[in-house]
């Protein structure tokens, strides 16, 4: 069973005049002990997915689902208290620029070290306790590659750099030793030398700590080499999923094709100075999106019938939702 299971999970916006279908029928599982990326290009709907699954959004949009799942519980009909639970103790999330909704009037220091579980500070006395909390916050950030902690732990978030920033999000979400973490675009901003060692301590933790990870993305190069599955977004609707060897190396839809064909790093057959494939046109706003599938009017294999919202089709675990697939002749 996986640890989270989503299945055609429909997020409707309503912004007063109009009401917009921007997640529509997703679909996403995390096995345990797995990496999986959530790729797709900006404006997909990776983030609203991320807050859909941590319950983190406004109260007037609606979220529904055939299933939404933890470790098998219905997450949907879980109360307030026990979802907040839920992301307290078992799924560490790091927002896109979550550094700005820290509170300014506090150190980290004191807002890493108030977000330990109690269950997991050691320690009979106040003093005891304290101490073992600072403790465990310096670890956790230096785990993350901050080294100076006395200067850092000390600071207010307005006061560190972006690449800090992002590095002591990280610490917060890991501290309550989640069993998934959830990564929104976790290396945004960093160089590539800080890039590269947070996602040596993401595949560690895997590896080590057998920490899910959900790495939400669009920098196919950061999240290859590191993710077991894949998961494809297009414009709030799930294009294809499954292992990323599979997918890489033969994808079935075409958007998945053409996100692989405009990444350099995937193109070593590419002369240099190519120019690179991209598809005509740009993400469509929610207020325009096409009816059927919603890649239509951008695809090159679009024919009548795409004008119906493709059903999900299976290989073994590979599964995609096109009329027109790729490779088919190979399978
Ligand atoms: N608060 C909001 N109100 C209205 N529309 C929104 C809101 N947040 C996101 N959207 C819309 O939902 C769609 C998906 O946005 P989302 O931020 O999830 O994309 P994304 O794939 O995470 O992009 P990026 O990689 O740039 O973060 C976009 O069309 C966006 O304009």
């Amino acid at each position: 069973m996986p640890m989270l299971d989503i299945k055609n999970l429909t997020l409707e916006i309503d912004n007063g005049s109009t009401r917009v279908k921007a997640l529509d029928k997703v679909n996403l599982t995390v096995n345990s002990g797995e990496i999986r990326a959530l790729v797709g290009e900006s404006g997909s709907g990776k983030s609203l997915m991320v807050q859909a699954i941590s319950g983190a959004l406004p109260p007037q949009w609606k979220v529904t689902a055939d299933r939404m799942s933890w470790h098998g519980k219905n997450m949907l009909s879980m109360t307030a208290k026990e979802r907040r639970e839920l992301m307290r103790r078992d799924i560490g999330v790091v927002f896109q620029d979550s550094i700005t909704s820290m509170d300014p009037s506090m150190t980290l220091g004191q807002q890493l070290e108030e977000a330990i579980p109690d269950e997991l500070v050691n320690g009979k006395w106040f003093w005891q306790r304290s101490l073992d909390r600072r403790k465990t916050a310096i670890n956790t950030v230096h785990k993350v590659g901050i080294k100076n902690h006395k200067h850092y732990l000390n600071a207010y978030p307005h006061q560190v750099p972006t690449d800090i920033g992002q590095k002591f999000m990280i610490a917060m979400a890991l501290i309550s030793q989640p069993k998934l973490l959830i990564a929104d675009d976790p290396t945004r901003g960093m160089e590539t030398t800080t890039k590269t060692k947070v996602l040596k301590l993401f595949t560690r933790l895997n590896q080590t700590k057998s920490l899910s990870i959900l790495f939400v993305s669009h920098d196919l190069l950061a999240i290859a080499s590191m993710s077991h599955t894949m998961t494809v977004l297009y414009c709030g609707q799930t294009v294809e999923s499954g292992k990323m060897k599979h997918i890489r190396k033969r994808p079935l839809h075409p958007y998945t094709k053409a996100l692989i064909d405009s990444a350099p790093s995937f193109r070593a057959d590419l002369p240099p100075k190519s120019v690179l494939p991209s598809l005509d046109g740009t993400i469509p706003s929610l207020q325009h999106v096409p009816i059927g599938c919603r890649l239509g009017p951008r695809c090159p294999r679009a024919q009548r019938a795409c004008v119906s919202t493709p059903g999900v089709r299976r290989i073994h675990d590979h599964t995609y939702s096109c009329h027109f697939p790729l490779h088919m002749e190979k399978l």
